[in-house]
């Protein structure tokens, strides 16, 4: 089966999140990929990957992915937080990461731990 990874973004972390995509292009264009709504969207347009886009995060899209991970469809989580900008819609963030303790759910949001998220999973998906 794929391995299916969430991507979500804030607008101050969305150039690291497309940096971050292309160098892993190979690996997750092989990969199930959701992403909230404005992330994805350029995820599609810059780096070229199928993304199954959900709402923008203020509108719902991180209780989207966060429903869609209890119900066990859901890998991994990269979600670059911005911890620098207070955000409309905290509690749906909060709600997203607490699922992924919640069902101990790899949940990188930073690009340090994103980088070591996404390279030991190509690793595991190398033949
Ligand atoms: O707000 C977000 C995550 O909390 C991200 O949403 P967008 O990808 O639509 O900007």
């Amino acid at each position: 089966m794929k391995t299916r990874i969430a991507l979500i973004a804030h607008d101050k972390k969305k150039d690291d999140m497309i940096a971050l995509a292309t160098e892993y292009r190979e690996f997750l264009s092989g990969c199930t990929l959701v992403a909230t709504g404005t992330t994805g969207g350029r995820l599609v347009n810059e780096v070229g990957l199928q993304v199954d886009r959900k709402h923008s995060g203020p509108f719902g899209g991180d209780l989207q992915i966060g429903s869609l991970l209890v119900e066990g469809m859901i890998d991994c989580v990269i979600f670059l937080r911005d911890p620098m900008t207070p955000q409309p819609h905290e509690p749906d963030i909060n709600a997203l990461v607490r699922a992924c303790d919640v069902h101990n759910t790899p949940c990188a949001t930073n690009m340090a731990s994103a980088h070591l998220v996404l390279s030991q999973l190509q690793l595991r998906a190398q033949p």
